[in-house]
């Protein structure tokens, strides 16, 4: 079975609480927007992509059940919601440019004369829903684009070994996964010698979320801390590294989980090829570089604790911030559902063909 990080039915929504894994696997109702906004702030969910699905599923069941006196009246709470769960975390675009379309849809059936404000509602269930199945099918294309490239530019043939970093798979997603759905890709491919994963300090997302994900599907994966990735890339060929993207800027800088970015001077100092493997809805194009992108830091106590257990000097200062920026001069290809872009053409490919 397929790892499920959201279940969903009309007027019901789920999450695995991914605070608890890999200890428990337990799910969690999410009935609204406030528990949906709780649950991306809390990171019982995250990964930009699960972020946006859950965001806006927590609104489509808050909605589900209830009746509206006017068109206007729905417009205005669907924007009001949409725009606060944006606030929950500030470094991925997901939730953003899915609440953007999300309120163009709406404004554009407010002033559709020829429904009324329960098709309205049905047509935004509907585009709510649809995000699901959507995600998926560009994980997929994203694994597809990520092997091909891949395999094309070894220097010598053969199965490859690949370091990710963070947790990008269905944990992150609606399933499969997007640097994870690279390495799945290859796994089918019977391409995949091995593939290392970092611990990711301090919230652990590829000791616990990652690593839980290799081990179930039974792929040949060995754990590294995030100190190892120089010795790694030294001593067992790496044939590429593959990251995720919250938030890809035009220029093609990307940020990404924190640690990336040494990842990235690490690979190219061995030249190893670095590729991020991203969603177009993980690109802003509103942004020209990596400066602009709000970096989260989040509270000194994921760092001093593990779990209860305090690890760090109590009275030491923390500086927590959970994202970096790897500049697109260290990127050797963004990946995305429609293809493999150069960071610095990514701007004008992608539009040109939103534009044709
Ligand atoms: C497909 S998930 C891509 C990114 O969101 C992922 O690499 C990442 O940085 C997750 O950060 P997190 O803080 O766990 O939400």
């Amino acid at each position: 079975m397929p790892l499920q990080s959201v279940k969903y039915a009309p007027g019901k929504l789920e999450i695995l609480d991914q605070l608890l894994l890999p200890v428990q696997s337990k799910y969690l109702a999410v009935k609204g927007v406030e528990d949906g906004w709780k649950a991306i702030n809390k990171m019982q969910v995250r990964g930009a992509p699960a972020i946006a699905i859950v965001g806006c599923l927590s609104l489509a069941v808050e909605i589900f059940p209830d009746t509206y006196d006017s068109k206007k009246t729905l417009r205005q709470e669907i924007e009001g919601k949409l725009n606060y769960l944006v606030s929950a975390r500030p470094t991925a675009v997901n939730m953003k440019i899915a609440a953007d379309e999300l309120i163009a849809l709406a404004n554009d059936l407010t002033k559709d004369d020829s429904i009324n404000v329960e098709q309205m509602k049905e047509r935004f269930l509907a585009a709510t829903e649809a995000m699901l199945q959507k995600d998926i099918d560009d994980n997929r294309a994203i694994g597809a684009n990520g092997a091909s490239i891949i395999l094309k530019n070894l220097k010598k043939e053969g199965p490859v070994r690949i370091l990710t970093h963070c947790n990008t798979g269905s944990l992150a997603t609606a399933g499969y996964g997007t640097a994870l759905g690279v390495v799945r890709k290859l796994h089918e491919l019977k391409k995949l010698e091995h593939v290392y994963c970092t611990e990711t300090r301090p919230y652990n997302q590829g000791a616990r979320l990652t690593a839980y994900e290799l081990v179930h599907d039974q792929l040949p994966a060995t754990l590294v801390l995030d100190s190892m990735v120089a010795a790694l890339l030294r001593a067992k060929n790496i044939a590429a590294v593959v990251v995720g993207a919250d938030r890809v800027a035009a220029n093609g800088d990307t940020a990404n989980k924190i640690g990336t970015y040494q990842i990235a001077v690490i690979a190219r100092h061995h030249d190893v090829p670095f590729f991020v493997a991203a969603p177009l809805t993980s690109i802003d194009l509103q942004i020209p570089s990596g400066d602009h992108i709000i970096i989260e830091e989040r509270p000194d106590r994921e760092m001093t604790h593990v779990g209860e257990h305090r690890i760090a000097a109590p009275g030491i200062n923390c500086w927590n911030p959970a994202f970096d920026v790897t500049p697109a001069s260290l990127i050797s290809g963004i990946i995305t559902e429609r293809g493999v872009f150069s960071p610095q053409k990514l701007k004008s490919e992608i539009t040109a063909f939103l534009e044709a």
